[in-house]
């Protein structure tokens, strides 16, 4: 961590391309900057530069340009450094099939230098927490994708790190499954404080538990900013205001410029931001006029509409699975 900013992770410009002469370009300069404590979610559709940008930050692959700063350390300086204070989970999961849960732990612990009592301890601990202890002495190859995931996890925090990448951490997860994860992935951030840099296809799962969203797209970050600020930068928001009669309909409707109205339900539909000022506005607007609705309530567009908007202008013709998601 960087005690003087109290930024987890920092990016400038990264770069990556692949190709005898560098021509496909998977990241073309991404600036991230995400505050410890909390969780980061990178969005993007397939081939998109998300697990580059992981696998970048996390010393396993070098960019070709721009700089980052990952719990204090120096990308380009200090790669041992940030090896030693993060943990890596997803696409490159590090669980051996044959040995049991218990066995793999102990592995770990025996990498990170714990003595054989502290790894023991430790490892009996994350067992217990994430409810693999009945499970302990199996081999993994008979584990569920679920408890896998977790053991996954597990097997990250026993060196402590107080960073972590988790890469797709729910792909291919049942929806119990998934809430389990996220409930575990909540828990580390508000027991232990530690960041959390997620990637994920899915909406729900950013909307859940990010606290700031990235949308990377062509391996650039295309928008930036907590849930609600990106579904508000989508047309389509309203304020839908419910009256007693007609009489206050029709003399609510004649306040505003531009409404949509329904006579049959006695609703108005005023575009909007969905931000406290602009409902602090048309409440004012109808209060000065000494109208009152009966009901408030805010429609605000959901991440799908953002995703969407932000990543579908451009085929990626190499990637059939972009395809798809931008035809959805
Ligand atoms: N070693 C490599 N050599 C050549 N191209 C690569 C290499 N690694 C990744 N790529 C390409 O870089 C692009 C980005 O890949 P990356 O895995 O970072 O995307 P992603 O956003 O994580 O996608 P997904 O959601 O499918 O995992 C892809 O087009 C991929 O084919």
């Amino acid at each position: 961590m960087n005690p003087t900013t109290g930024t987890a992770v920092s990016a400038l410009g990264l770069r990556k391309a692949y190709g005898p002469g560098g021509e496909k370009v998977v990241l073309d300069g991404v600036d991230l900057t995400i505050p410890e404590g909390t969780v980061f979610a990178l969005l993007g559709p397939n081939g998109a530069g998300k697990t580059t940008t992981v696998q970048i930050l996390s010393t396993l692959i070098e960019a070709d340009g721009g700089e980052a700063q990952v719990a204090g350390h120096d990308l380009a300086t200090d790669a041992d450094g940030i090896r030693a204070a993060i943990g890596v989970t997803g696409q490159f999961a590090a669980v051996d099939n044959l040995l049991t849960a218990e066995e793999n732990l102990m592995l770990m612990a025996d990498l990170q230098h714990l003595d054989r009592t502290e790894g023991r301890r430790r490892g009996a601990r994350l067992l217990e927490r994430f409810d693999l202890a009945e499970a302990a002495r199996k081999p993994v190859s008979t584990f569920s994708g679920g408890m896998r995931r977790k053991l996954d996890l597990a097997m990250t925090l026993v060196g402590d790190p107080r960073v972590i990448f988790l890469d797709e951490p729910t792909t291919g997860l049942d929806p119990r499954s998934r809430r389990t994860m996220w409930e575990i992935i909540r828990g580390l951030v508000a027991d232990q404080g530690v960041t959390i840099f997620l990637t994920t296809q899915y909406l729900e799962e950013a909307d859940q538990l990010a606290d700031r969203i990235a949308v990377l797209d062509h391996g650039t970050i295309v928008a930036e900013g907590t849930a609600e600020e990106l579904k508000r930068r989508m047309p389509g928001g309203h304020i839908r205001l419910r009256f007693a009669d007609a009489a206050q309909l029709e003399a609510a409707a004649g306040l505003f410029a531009s409404v949509g109205r329904d006579d049959e339900e006695l609703t108005l539909h005023i575009p909007s931001d969905g931000g406290i000022p602009t409902l602090r506005a048309v409440l004012d607007i109808l209060d000065d006029s000494g109208i009152s609705a009966e009901s408030l309530t805010v429609h605000t567009p959901d991440l799908d509409d953002v995703f969407l908007a932000l990543t579908g202008n451009r085929e990626n013709p190499e990637n059939p699975d972009s395809r798809k998601v931008n035809a959805r």
